[in-house]
């Protein structure tokens, strides 16, 4: 039986005489969960006896006992925890109904926060190791490099690749590292054939029988344990760990052997019962084997003991108490000798900076009382931001497929096509699915790809390279697929924490002063005219040129800021300056990298300019500028050296590889999108920054509600107004459709840059006729009352008058592409996409950020009253309303929009 629960009071563990002997035992208050809980879909013998869930009918508390070992557990909860317990027993205790554990149980604390498997061999090895690594990120060297590529040899060669094709090429695709790290591939073969060697001829002895039944490369998340990993491999159904060193002892490290216990908890939820682990010591070569020199047989196996089992669980059980009380572990949780350990002095430094209390000690000065409040703030926020990703992976086993697909969490129901072998041991796998099922899924997306369940079925990672109705993915397994989920990444989270870590220890003084509001940003005089048209467009790439900290540029609704920021470049790149040029998404990277090629031509060569990122990332024609990461070590580093402009989103700007790289200035488009630490992974690279951006348009996209969602840009305009510069001339709208945002945004500032733009109208496009329109649409601006069908997140009859309206423009000449709708929920994306042609744009605010259209259809899917903010906050309706050019339609119940002060307003302008 299943209890799960919150802890309702504080927890009392003591000790009693039993018939055993002495014993110890705590006694947990617990508010039994609603619908008490079902066991999971695939429940195990190990896990379950079949006996189902304790149910309540609502706010019971009872009393949980936990026994023995458990008391460890036990001592770590809080009221307000969560708490499972499985394999429990009933108990009548004085009429009322307790719970206990037995034998079998496992008791599981905060299951919900999935810890990974690397965090728990981490934990085991020194907690305060756990944090730092989670601070400083793994770092570009040698061993780590090499460790990955012994790794991807050992799948290829389950995967029946040859050795020494797989050796050749995976060292070729991580030609950039290693050139980065200096090394040649001659030496990098020798290294990883050596390693290899050892494992192909372990695997050469027991050969690949068919009973072998490998598979290599396995995500695991378990929904009991709150775990989650990639094991290297499984044999046999029991855990296979490869590890890059040597190990004479006749058993595993205890540390592996913890991590391989990880893996096998993970495979006994899904079905299996593994009594073995195996771990590949590589560098050890059975060949020179002799009792002086110790075993050097490279695998090891031992027996997966329940006890093992067991202490993982309260290992797990110590990280998720910790974090989820926004603890920071000082050491003295573990018997590690400090000593011995490698990373004694960052240890010792990263605890004095912070002030924190550390078995290593401290060494060095405390940062600044507000920095040190600063970082707590972020890491807490940032750790907040980290349980909501927990919480889109709990959804993964608590919403029905339905549920998900409605969501646009997940496209089910696929048809299943075929699956086919590629080079190198991949798989491509096709499978079909329904006209018109939407999802937030996108080509070059990770995904989870499952038979049928993510977490429960066969499940794995794969990438999306083509999503039509036939979409197509790829692979390291063929699993047959018929699903497909969003997989709810942590690795931005992790790249903020590190960004943040990265800005504040590793920090000059000076920048820190700027982002501490503690001296005003300096500026050399510049005394040269860059743009002749538009004044404040010239008085913004002065300031960024002239900058000695930082120059902030607010631009609003087509201003111009990617030519600005093209000219900026520009000059910098004449005065000789290497530039990074980065922005929240790849569009708005390859958009500013275009613009400023074109300025580049005649001051650069093109291959001075290179473009970071993925293939499906970059736009096709921003391609030939990409720098492909595969080749010769030496080739592919004297590219990106030689590179004087880099650009990359900001995201690619935490990798290892842009870690590694230095400039003399950064340059941020849509910087009001991103978060202080996102801000930072950029402008941590370079002597000074330039953040360009439009804090009245969306803000950073963030799970949580915190400080996270208030951006760097916006901050420092607010802080040092003269480092700023707002472009006040917009070249998009025609006057009448700009006013309403003018006067409701920006102060009445912003105006049509010339004549022309601000009268444009339908009129101008060739083959359009306004006169051929009806008459209310014949305005640039207009609004179309209809009462709506009451539903909350979606209106058919709306969607359908946009059908009308879409035809009524077709029959005055426009075509399709030029006309976008966008609607405030996807519901009603998908709605309106029903009713009207498949080549008009329709989407949701945030995917029109950054874009324009001739025509702009707005739909409002309000009727009756106002419940809540439709567009979520007003810089969204700012975003709808600044899209068009030439004409602006705006769909709605006028009686429900007049509810709300901003939108009255709007529809006053519109009916004007
Ligand atoms: N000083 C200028 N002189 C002439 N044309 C300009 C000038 N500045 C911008 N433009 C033109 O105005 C248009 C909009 O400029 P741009 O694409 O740079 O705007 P933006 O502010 O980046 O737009 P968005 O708000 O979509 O990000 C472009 O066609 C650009 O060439």
């Amino acid at each position: 039986m299943y209890v799960r629960g919150t802890v309702a009071d504080e927890v009392d563990v003591r000790s009693v005489s039993t018939s055993y002997g002495e014993s110890e035992l705590a006694e947990v208050p617990l508010r039994l969960a609603d619908d008490g809980i079902e066991p999971p879909g695939n429940a195990t013998p190990a896990l379950s006896d079949g006996g189902t869930a304790a149910v309540t009918d609502g706010d019971e508390t009872t009393t949980v006992t936990l026994w023995n070992k458990w008391t460890e557990s036990a001592a770590l909860l809080e009221p307000g925890m969560e708490l499972l317990v499985t394999n429990a027993k009933e108990e009548e205790f004085r009429g009322e109904t307790q719970y206990a554990t037995t034998g079998d149980s496992y008791v599981v604390v905060e299951p919900s926060f999935l810890v990974s498997v690397t965090s728990i061999r981490n934990w085991v090895e020194c907690p305060r190791l756990y944090y730092l690594n989670k601070l400083s990120g793994v770092p570009l060297n040698y061993p780590v490099v090499k460790g990955t590529l012994v790794h991807e040899v050992f799948g290829d060669l389950l995967r029946g690749r040859d050795l020494e094709e797989s050796i050749d090429a995976r060292i070729e695709e991580r030609g950039l590292q290693l050139g980065l790290l200096g090394e040649t591939p001659e030496a990098v073969v020798e290294d990883v054939r050596e390693n290899a060697k050892a494992i192909e001829g372990w695997l050469e002895q027991g050969r690949l029988t068919e009973d072998d039944n490998w598979r290599s490369e396995q995500l695991l998340i378990s929904e009991t344990f709150g775990i989650r990993g990639r094991a290297d491999a499984i044999r046999r159904g029991a855990p296979v760990e490869l590890k890059t060193g040597k190990n004479l002892k006749k058993e595993p490290r205890f540390k592996d052997k913890v991590q391989a216990a990880c893996y096998a908890l993970l495979l006994e939820e899904h079905g299996g019962d593994v009594d073995t682990g195996t771990l590949l010591y590589t560098k050890n070569s059975a060949l020179d084997r002799n009792e002086e020199t110790g075993d050097l047989t490279p695998a090891k196996d031992f027996s997966m003991g329940d006890g093992l089992l067991k202490y993982v669980v309260r290992l797990r059980n110590e990280i998720a108490a910790m974090e989820v009380s926004n603890g920071v572990p000082t050491g003295y949780e573990a018997d590690a000798k400090c000593e011995y350990c490698f990373e004694q002095d960052t240890c010792m430094v990263v605890s004095g900076r912070l002030d924190q209390d550390s078995k290593a000690g401290q060494i060095g000065q405390p940062l600044p009382e507000a920095e040190r409040e600063y970082f707590e703030r972020f890491y807490r926020a940032i750790e907040e931001e980290r349980r909501e990703v927990h919480r889109e992976y709990a959804k993964l086993w608590e919403q029905s497929a339905e549920e998900r697909a409605d969501d646009d969490r997940a496209l089910i129901d696929l048809e299943f096509v075929e699956k086919r072998s590629l080079e190198g041991g991949r798989w491509e796998l096709r499978a079909r699915r329904e006209g018109g099922a939407t999802s937030k899924l996108r080509e070059g997306d990770l995904v989870l790809a499952s038979d049928g369940h993510p977490v429960r079925g066969d499940s794995e990672l794969a990438r999306i390279e083509r999503l039509d109705d036939e979409i197509v993915l790829t692979a390291d397994e063929p699993v047959e697929v018929t699903r497909l989920d969003v997989y709810p990444s942590e690795l931005t989270t992790d790249r903020l924490l590190v960004a943040m870590h990265d800005a504040l220890l590793k920090g000059d003084a000076r920048r820190k002063d700027i982002l501490f509001g503690r001296t005003e940003p300096e500026f050399e005089a510049i005394d040269e005219e860059f743009i002749g048209n538009n004044r404040n467009q010239n008085e913004a790439v002065t300031k960024a040129v002239g900058a000695k900290d930082c120059a902030l540029i607010h631009g609003p609704p087509g201003t111009g800021k990617t030519y600005t920021i093209a000219q900026a470049i520009r000059a910098m790149v004449e005065r000789g300056e290497r530039v990074l040029l980065s922005a929240f998404t790849n569009r708005a990277v390859d958009n500013a990298l275009e613009a400023t090629l074109e300025q580049l031509t005649a001051v650069i060569d093109d291959d001075q300019v290179v473009r970071i990122g993925s293939e499906s990332g970059v736009r096709e024609d921003m391609a030939p500028y990409r720098l492909e990461r595969a080749g010769d070590p030496d080739d592919r580093v004297a590219k990106l050296q030689n590179a004087q402009v880099v650009a990359a989103t900001t995201a690619t700007c935490g990798s290892r590889v842009m870690k590694e790289q230095t400039f003399d200035v950064a340059l941020v488009d849509e910087a009001a999108q991103l978060t202080e630490p996102g801000t930072c992974a950029a402008i941590n690279l370079a002597e000074r920054f330039v953040l360009v951006g439009d804090h009245e348009q969306l803000p950073p996209v963030v799970r949580a509600e915190n400080e996270l969602s208030e951006s760097l840009f916006e901050r420092l305009v607010d802080l040092y107004p003269d480092a700023g510069v707002m472009l006040d001339r917009q070249y998009r709208m025609n006057q009448r459709i700009q006013a309403f945002a003018s006067t409701e945004f920006y102060d009445g500032q912003l105006r049509p840059a010339t004549s022309p733009v601000a009268s444009r109208t339908l009129d101008d496009l060739e083959g359009v006729s306004r006169d051929a329109l009806p008459e209310r649409l014949q305005d640039p601006v207009s609004f179309v009352n209809i009462e709506g069908d009451r539903s909350q997140y979606t209106d058919s009859e709306e969607a359908a008058r946009i059908a009308d309206l879409i035809e009524s423009y077709e029959a005055a000449g426009l075509e399709r592409s030029e006309i976008g709708v966008i609607a405030p929920f996807r519901a009603q994306v998908s709605e309106i996409s029903n009713h009207v042609p498949d080549d008009v744009a329709v989407d949701t605010v945030d995917r029109f950020q950054g874009s324009s259209q001739e025509v702009i259809i707005v739909s409002f899917t309000a009727t009756g009253t106002l419940e809540g903010p439709i567009f979520e906050d007003y810089r969204r309706i700012n975003v709808a309303l600044t899209r068009p050019k030439r004409a602006l339609v705006l769909v709605g119940d006028a009686q429900a929009l007049a509810s709300d002060p901003v939108y009255e307003r709007m529809l006053a302008w519109a009916r004007r």
